[in-house]
């Protein structure tokens, strides 16, 4: 498939020390794909989405949009990109109606209907009169959202789309992106700093962390690729840990007083734990396998929990 967005060693250096913000960062994303842009604060998310916007220039490398290279001046591709960069602004003395007029005559859009549509589409009508510097946060967000879909762009460019958004905000904006990239083909990029929240929605996930892309994976890679371990707990947790020990099995601390083994044996295996503590009368209180919370296996990822280096 012909990717629709893709870069080529794309980097930046800022300050006269001239540390790199975006530091070869080679991605590609294709058609009806949604690429969740995963990183802490300053990771580097922004100025590559300024660069893919064309808002900044690389100082080496390239950004490519429908295969063509991202400038500034490029306005046949801009007429198929839709954006929203961090906060978004809107004219706070004008009504979100207004707001959205604005954009459609700049995109010269010539139906007017289509204001109509993206007020619904974005459970914005019951706003439409009220001006934008008295919407929510959140509804500021969805009127930031409505300007970059107004013309039906072919690509979605998101700086944290759900920033400022309470939880039925979130899900709303999320099954809204689903639709766009499953049922219209929309190729979108978004960033945030949250892998739970880009799971749930993405396709496939880069990480970036000091301006380096560590790792890439599509969702069901970051699946298998999620730490395992059995929880177990006895009454006396002292003398279960020394069976369990005195058996091969390796026992760290988990949550809660109780046992966390991480041998692939104990996971494949919980009914052998389990006639082990019963034999010696220990018989287990609690025997779960869980999986590493996404959040955790993120911060390994980047080294930062567990004293790792990034794999
Ligand atoms: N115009 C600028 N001048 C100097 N340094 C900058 C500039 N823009 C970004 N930086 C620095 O580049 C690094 C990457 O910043 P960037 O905003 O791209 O990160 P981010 O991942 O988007 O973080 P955030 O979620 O906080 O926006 C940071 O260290 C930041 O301080």
């Amino acid at each position: 498939m012909k990717d629709v967005i893709r870069t080529e060693r794309l980097s930046k250096r800022f300050g006269q020390a001239r540390i790199p913000a975006v530091d070869e960062v080679s991605l590609s994303v294709g058609k009806g794909e949604i690429y969740g842009f995963l990183g802490l604060n300053g990771a580097g998310k922004t100025t590559t989405i300024r660069m893919l916007l064309g808002m900044i220039g690389p100082d080496s490398g390239a950004a490519y949009l429908l295969g063509k290279k991202v400038s500034a001046g490029r306005t046949d591709v801009w007429a198929k990109v839709g954006y929203m960069v961090e906060t978004p602004y809107s004219y706070p003395e004008l009504t979100v109606r207004e707001n959205l007029e604005l954009v459609r005559r700049l995109r010269r859009i010539e139906n007017v209907r289509s204001i109509d549509a993206i007020l619904a589409k974005l459970q914005l009508v019951p706003y439409r009169d009220r001006k934008a510097k008295n919407l929510s946060l959140g509804n500021a967000q969805r009127l930031g959202l409505a300007k970059a879909l107004i013309h039906e762009p072919e690509i979605l460019i998101l700086d944290e789309p759900t920033n400022g958004l309470d939880p039925a905000g979130i899900v709303e904006v999320r099954e809204l992106l689903r639709e766009l990239a499953a049922r219209h083909g929309v190729t979108i990029f978004l960033s945030s700093h949250l892998l739970g929240e880009v799971a749930k929605l993405a396709t496939r996930i880069g990480i970036v962390h000091r301006g380096q892309l560590l790792k890439e994976m599509d969702v069901g890679e970051l699946q298998r690729n999620l730490k395992k371990s059995l929880l177990v707990n006895a009454r006396d947790t002292e003398a279960a840990r020394i069976k369990l020990k005195g058996a091969g099995y390796r026992v760290e601390r988990g949550d809660d007083g109780a046992m966390r083994l991480t041998d692939d044996g104990a996971i494949a295996r919980p009914d052998n734990v389990a006639k082990l503590l019963v034999q010696a009368n220990l018989p287990p209180t609690l025997l779960k396998v869980q999986e590493e919370e996404l959040e955790a296996y993120f911060l390994r990822t980047i080294g930062m929990e567990g004293g790792g280096e990034p794999s």
